[in-house]
């Protein structure tokens, strides 16, 4: 599986994101500057990491959004590539309109983090084919906006459309307030978009991939997207 992971000013997660992908594909990804034009030929994934493009500051991704870059990531989405976004970078694909929606203030206002827990909602699709339906991983969230809010129509569609992939949820994947981290709408931690080649999520599986630092449990995402392309580049 070939990848580029995007890097703008203020991202700090890349690293983290860019070991993952070589730990669970074999191949190093390629590091894709901000002001560049082009994804490198061959690219199977894009990948938007987290961190603090642009200190946040406007919204968290609203900058990043309109860097130059993204004319060749949303190009790469219409052809049917696949985009996974990850906490800022889910920020940025729907400050970009690659996804529906927005991420606000934590209802808490507080900036958060630590392990949560998320229910997998389908196993069918290319960002979770290597979890079950209604398995519960854990895996960090480090965020000060992650609030998933979208209007009532956008929600509607994407509920009967089946595109929530991940939500908030205790340890026996209870639904509930107190396990609704960041109070986002039906507890939503990570959509897909209509095609289902675009995935944006708040939540860090790149960050428990190694039984050294506690869990595995964020390894089923990059292992389903390997068994996909395949191992080697
Ligand atoms: N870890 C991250 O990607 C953080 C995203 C963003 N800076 C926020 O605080 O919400």
């Amino acid at each position: 599986m070939k990848s580029a992971v995007l890097v703008f000013p203020g991202i700090n997660r890349e690293r983290d994101m860019a070991r993952t992908l070589k730990l669970v594909s074999g191949v190093e990804p390629a590091m894709v500057w901000h002001a560049d034009t082009q994804l490198p030929a061959g690219t199977d994934l894009v990948v938007v990491p987290g961190g603090f493009s642009y200190g946040d500051y406007l919204r968290c991704g609203a900058i990043a959004a309109r860097a130059p870059i993204m004319d060749a990531v949303r190009a790469h989405a219409a052809k049917g590539g696949l985009v996974l976004g990850v906490c800022n970078g889910f920020q940025i694909l729907c400050e970009s309109g690659l996804l529906p929606g927005v991420l606000m203030r934590n209802s808490k206002l507080k900036f958060i983090c630590h392990d949560v827990h998320l229910r997998v909602e389908r196993s069918d699709t290319p960002f979770t084919r290597g979890y079950n339906a209604g398995q519960v991983i854990r895996v960090p969230v480090a965020h000060g906006e992650g609030n998933y809010v979208a209007d009532e129509d956008t929600i509607k569609a994407i509920e009967s459309e089946g595109r929530v992939i991940f939500r908030y949820c205790s340890a026996d994947g209870t639904l509930g307030d107190p396990y609704n981290v960041n109070g986002a709408i039906n507890a939503i931690a990570g959509i897909v978009n209509e095609r289902g080649n675009v995935a944006g999520m708040m939540p860090h599986p790149e960050n428990h991939v190694e039984s050294i630092i506690g869990s595995t449990d964020g390894r089923g995402l990059f292992a389903g997207l390997v068994q996909q392309f395949g191992k080697a580049a």
